[in-house]
């Protein structure tokens, strides 16, 4: 079983794909999956996006930066979102961020997280990188190097990697495995290439799977096969 592992989840796993805002059986749905995981004692971080709320690129004509900062503002919401929610649910949950100051909100100190982990809290990283022009995808790769996670786990709505968009192209093939230089130089979309960069450089592993299907996460998180696993080499 992995025992340190980083989440990333898109913004949409909150709202449904292709629409914005929130949505209250989604959130029901993710609280179950994490309490299957956290039940095990790992240490559990969390990126969140804010593709449900607002992505950067969404309005043009805005100034680039401006846009971005409304972009991270929208993972501390939906950070304390889900936080309120897993509360209820009893799942003990802190929400970390360097871009606000908020009573809800603690600033991010390494000594302060290892204390929450020991302390059997999810710890929610919002406020993606603290950066205009980067993504949570690039923040997830940063943070599960800073917190020494075993695997980063990205959530999302597809199985696993294809040779090209699944949802575009009907003969997609998929990978099992996927080196991380082959990620980059077929410019593979799933994840953003500054986020496969990191992840390289310090050989921190990927697997990318379908959090829609109940009990992906949990199979992932105890080493069975799920989606697809970016490694160094093709053993
Ligand atoms: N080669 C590929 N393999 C798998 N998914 C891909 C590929 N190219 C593009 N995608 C798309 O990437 C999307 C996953 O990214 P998504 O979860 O939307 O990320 P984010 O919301 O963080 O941008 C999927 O919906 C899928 O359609
Ligand atoms: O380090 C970061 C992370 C995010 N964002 C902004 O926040 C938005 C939401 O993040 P993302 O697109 O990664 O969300 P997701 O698609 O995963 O829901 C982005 O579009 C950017 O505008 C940013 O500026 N810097």
């Amino acid at each position: 079983m992995y025992r340190n592992v980083l989440l990333k989840l898109s913004g949409e796993v909150l709202s449904g794909e292709g629409s914005k805002g929130f949505n209250l059986d989604a959130l029901k749905y993710m609280a179950e999956e994490i309490k299957k995981i956290s039940q095990h004692g790992l240490n559990i971080g969390m990126v969140v996006g804010a593709g449900n709320i607002f992505r950067g690129k969404e309005l043009p004509g805005m100034t680039n930066s401006i846009a971005d900062h409304i972009g991270m503002m929208g993972t501390v919401m939906n950070a304390l979102f889900i936080k309120d929610y897993f509360e209820k649910s009893g799942i003990k949950t802190v929400v970390v961020s360097q871009i606000v100051n908020l009573p809800s909100v603690r600033s991010i100190h390494y000594d302060d997280i290892d204390l929450y982990f020991n302390s059997g809290y999810v710890v929610i990283f919002a406020g993606g990188t603290s950066n205009p022009f980067f993504t949570t995808d690039t923040a997830a790769a940063l943070r599960s190097v800073e917190m020494k996670a075993d695997i980063l786990v990205k959530a999302t709505k597809v199985d696993g990697i294809y040779d090209k968009d699944p949802k575009r192209f009907t003969d997609a093939v998929k990978y099992d495995t996927i080196t991380y230089e082959e990620a980059i130089s077929k410019n593979i979309k799933v994840m953003d290439t500054e986020a496969f960069a990191i992840c390289q450089r310090y050989n921190m592993p990927i697997i990318v799977l379908d959090f829609f299907k109940k009990d992906n996460l949990l199979n992932a998180v105890m080493q069975n096969k799920v989606g697809t696993k970016v490694v160094p080499n093709r053993s």
